[in-house]
């Protein structure tokens, strides 16, 4: 039987090989690992992007600080377009560079897009519980540029996964991921925050 470790494509030495298989998520309502006692894996995001709006960043902080009871969380910002670039594909090639620079063979990677794979709060509760059960010393989440990631981020990536079906804003969508993260461990925690 396809255990989940397999499932997600980690193997016991690393954590370098790609998610395949999503239907072995729990369906619906209801996480394997709730109320059960689950490894923190330290959380980093990486956003490229240009100067936020303080309304956001008071929202991100404000998660990174209720989060803190569960795992540590890192917010970072990559510049959009680090060597101004004078077309699309120049900026995205810069931007794939700066965030796969900053990933280590330890990662755990996720990758924000809107054509990811759809998960339920509960379905991202759990992998981030499976996520704990990897070698992998961290799980980093990376929310692209104007114009989307690059194929190295693309690759590297355990796993992608979508928000929404409808593209947002760069910001937002931190917003957003802070907060279902947030919920993800209350789920994981078997507390109220989640109905
Ligand atoms: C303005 S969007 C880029 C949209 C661009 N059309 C693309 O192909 O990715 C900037 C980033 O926000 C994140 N994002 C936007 N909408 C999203 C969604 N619905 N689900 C997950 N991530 C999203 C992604 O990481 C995306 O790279």
């Amino acid at each position: 039987m396809m255990t989940m470790a397999t499932a997600m494509g980690i193997s016991a030495c690393g954590v370098s090989l790609q998610w395949t298989n999503p239907n072995s998520y729990s369906s619906g309502k209801g996480c394997k690992y709730a109320g059960q006692s689950v490894r923190a894996l330290p959380i980093r995001t990486l956003t490229v992007g240009k100067k936020r709006l303080p309304g956001v960043q008071l929202l991100v902080d404000e998660y990174i600080a209720k989060l803190k009871s569960y795992c540590h969380v890192d917010d970072v910002q990559i510049r959009s377009n680090p060597k101004n670039a004078r077309n699309v594909m120049a900026q995205v090639h810069d931007e794939d560079i700066a965030v796969i620079n900053v990933i280590t063979s330890n990662d755990w990677v996720v990758m924000l897009d809107e054509r990811g794979l759809d998960l339920s709060s509960e379905q991202l509760a759990e992998l981030l519980g499976d996520a704990g059960n990897t070698a992998a010393s961290r799980l980093s989440f990376c929310i692209g540029g104007p114009y989307g990631h690059g194929q190295r981020v693309r690759k590297r990536a355990n796993v992608s996964i979508k928000l929404s079906s409808m593209v947002l804003n760069h910001q937002i969508a931190l917003v957003v991921l802070m907060e279902q993260i947030y919920r993800s461990w209350t789920i994981l925690k078997g507390q109220k925050y989640h109905h």
